[in-house]
């Protein structure tokens, strides 16, 4: 995770004909987190896909440094599969040395098709197989969103844990997000 890094430069969002955000500059470097916070629709997830290169900017500029992970409300597991195997198709490609199975709670679940996995299960198997990823930057859409307060718990401290590793976190979310030394950018302060 040596070197990871993300340089937003005058960013401006733009989604179907609104103009949603503009004139914003951000700076992450290794071990650093930004919580992004604002009302619905102010553009937060608009901001992470961004990020993640898979929405364009209106205008400015982001670069990146390091493999980039996210977790959004679309988790890549194969509904059909039955959780170990979803997961086990990852691992395989991300080469995942760790994908926390255990320390998820998930162990009791792999024989489970990932379509019968409650909300908050899905959630913790979208983070097992991000951690599998072992990518220098966490883009985390309402990462707590579906979890109970152990797994919420359990969340904030794989966040902290990546960035103590040198790991970058944007966590996008109007609930709070406990982690020490994160900084919180109000969307609604560049709202266009
Ligand atoms: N592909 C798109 N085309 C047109 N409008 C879009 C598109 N994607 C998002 N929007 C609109 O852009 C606005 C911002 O959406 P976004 O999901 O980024 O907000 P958010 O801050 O994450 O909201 P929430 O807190 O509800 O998750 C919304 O009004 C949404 O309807």
């Amino acid at each position: 995770m040596q070197g990871a890094s993300v340089t937003i430069e005058d960013l401006a969002c733009r989604r179907g004909d609104r103009l949603l955000f503009r004139g914003l500059s951000q700076r992450l470097g290794p071990g650093e987190a930004l919580h992004v916070t604002g009302s619905n629709g102010i553009g937060k997830s608009s901001l992470l896909r961004i990020v993640a290169g898979l929405a364009p900017a209106f205008a400015g500029t982001v670069q990146t440094g390091g493999a980039i992970g996210l977790i959004d409300e679309r988790h890549a597991l194969d509904h059909a599969l039955p959780l170990g195997r979803a997961l086990a198709f990852w691992r395989v490609l991300d080469r995942a040395e760790d994908s926390a199975v255990e320390r998820l709670g998930l162990a009791p679940l792999l024989d489970v098709p990932v379509r019968y996995l409650s909300t908050g299960q899905k959630k913790r198997a979208a983070l097992a197989r991000l951690i599998g990823e072992n990518a220098a930057i966490w883009l985390l859409d309402e990462p707590l969103n579906g979890l109970d307060s152990d797994a919420a718990a359990l969340t904030e401290a794989l966040v902290a844990e990546h960035c103590a590793g040198g790991g970058i976190a944007l966590i996008a979310s109007h609930q709070p997000f406990t982690l020490a030394r994160k900084r919180t950018l109000a969307l609604g302060e560049f709202a266009a």
